[in-house]
């Protein structure tokens, strides 16, 4: 191990022991100070380590070049020596639980060389995880590497009743994987949420629908479902919505609906704004399609012929004008979901391969969010791109049958808009409204 390091460590060790001995180390007060210069110490030790180890790992990783020079040296004559050029290690940054490196390319060196890098960089230094950002300044030439050394979304959470206010803009859907709190936009995008089975889609879906609800009753938002396994997911939140389809020609006759209202809107709007601004009575249109490749790969041949036309219409009108779409999908494959390039945002829970992670969130992306890598224990964590290009990792909080019930009794949809005629339960039979809640 290198010299440097091993002194350095060695001080903050002392350093650690003479405040143990200072304090006494019995009370309370002084076991969180304990805690405390033991987080300073690990992060003196990372920023040690990145510092003092980066140009090796360049130099071993191939991302250094390296080139001899012959000089001419009196008395000795001609000698050659060798000199490295490194990507330069710009910038360190430690957090309780992070690193961030800032790098800057070396002469000749493309962004792309070093953005690639990232898989190895982590397992290098045992991250939990990694994601790849551009930087502020000069993003043509220096990238930022988050490594996260230790995980905060190992441990599942329970979503919590949203506060009771009006918001359509963004919902607050869980955590980033540096522990902050992930908002998901609502307006003016339209949703699309790819995973395996039991990988969490569920957390999504009421994670949006749920924390609308408060603007749900308040008519500043109308949401719409289309659930053709039986209506049997939507109908746990029934009264949030104003109509639920659960066989296909009532979904076709919802399509056709929201895209007679978009193309109104885009009418009305026309030279006044470009964006809709939702409130009450003018309301954002929120389509929920559960399960899309049922509507658009396994229905019948007209029916989905016809829905795919109606869908994609509406994902190229929509998005100004309010009517926004979230689908939900298993299976990424193209037949089944080829409007992909037509969502304005697309989320990755844990799906099969590499190459499903490339369909869902884009040629190339599967080592920068390696979604097929989730582990089935971590249900709703997910990979994202944020509006800036970079990555994140994400999890969404967990929304207990309970809940979904308490919000669609407690901010139900206008009552008179909710129709919901052809919602059945596994064994065929119609379910009624008060499933749902109590309405
Ligand atoms: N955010 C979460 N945190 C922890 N556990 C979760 C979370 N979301 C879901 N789970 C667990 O995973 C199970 C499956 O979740 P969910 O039904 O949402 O999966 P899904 O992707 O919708 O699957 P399918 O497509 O088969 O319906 C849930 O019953 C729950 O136990």
């Amino acid at each position: 191990m290198n010299e440097t390091i091993l002194y350095s460590l060695g001080g903050l060790l002392a350093l650690a022991v003479a405040v143990l001995v200072a304090l006494k180390p019995t009370r309370k007060p002084t076991l969180t100070a304990l805690v405390w210069v033991a987080m300073l110490v690990r992060r003196a030790w990372w920023w040690l380590v990145f510092r003092v180890t980066w140009k090796g790992l360049a130099r071993e990783s191939g991302l250094s070049k390296r080139r001899t020079k012959r000089v001419k040296r009196a008395g000795v004559g001609e000698e050659s020596i060798e000199k490295w050029r490194d990507p330069r290690l710009k910038r360190v940054k430690t957090s309780a639980h992070s690193v961030t490196l800032k790098v800057r390319t070396r002469r000749g060196q493309a962004l792309a060389d070093l953005e690639a890098f990232a898989p190895k960089l982590a397992a290098t230094y045992q991250a939990d995880s990694y994601r790849v950002y551009p930087a502020k300044r000069r993003p043509g030439s220096t990238v930022m590497f988050e490594l996260v050394m230790r995980d905060l979304i190992t441990k599942p959470a329970t979503a919590v009743m949203p506060e009771p206010r009006m918001q359509t803009e963004t919902v607050l859907l869980g955590r980033r994987q540096n522990g902050k709190p992930f908002h998901l936009q609502i307006e003016q995008r339209h949703t699309l949420v790819v995973g395996a089975s039991g990988a969490g889609k569920g957390s999504f879906l009421w994670g949006i629908v749920g924390s609308l609800s408060p603007a749900i009753s308040v008519d500043a938002v109308r949401a719409f479902g289309i659930d053709l396994k039986g209506g049997m997911e939507l109908m746990m939140g029934a009264p949030l919505f104003t109509e639920i389809a659960a066989k296909a020609d009532h979904a076709v006759a919802m399509l056709r609906q929201l895209v007679t209202i978009a193309d109104e809107r885009t009418e009305a709007l026309q030279g006044i704004s470009r964006n809709h601004k939702p409130g009450p009575g003018d309301p954002l249109y929120l389509l929920v399609i559960d399960e899309l490749a049922s509507l658009t790969a396994y229905a019948d041949p007209e029916i989905k012929k016809e829905a795919e036309r109606l869908l994609k219409r509406l994902l190229s009108i929509g998005r100004a004008v309010g009517v926004v779409v979230c689908a939900f999908v298993q299976d990424p494959r193209k037949e089944v979901i080829d409007m992909r390039g037509l969502f304005t945002q697309t989320i990755a829970l844990r799906v099969r391969s590499a190459m499903e992670t490339n369909m869902v969130l884009g040629d190339g992306m599967a080592t920068q969010a390696a979604a097929h890598r989730i582990l089935k224990a971590a249900q709703g964590t997910a990979w994202i791109i944020d509006e800036d290009g970079s990555t994140d990792r994400i999890r969404a909080d967990y929304w207990p049958d309970e809940l979904i019930r308490r919000l669609a009794s407690l901010y139900p949809a206008t009552p008179d808009l909710v129709t919901i005629p052809d919602a059945v339960d596994a064994s065929g039979m119609p379910l009624s409204l008060t499933d749902g809640g109590a309405r």
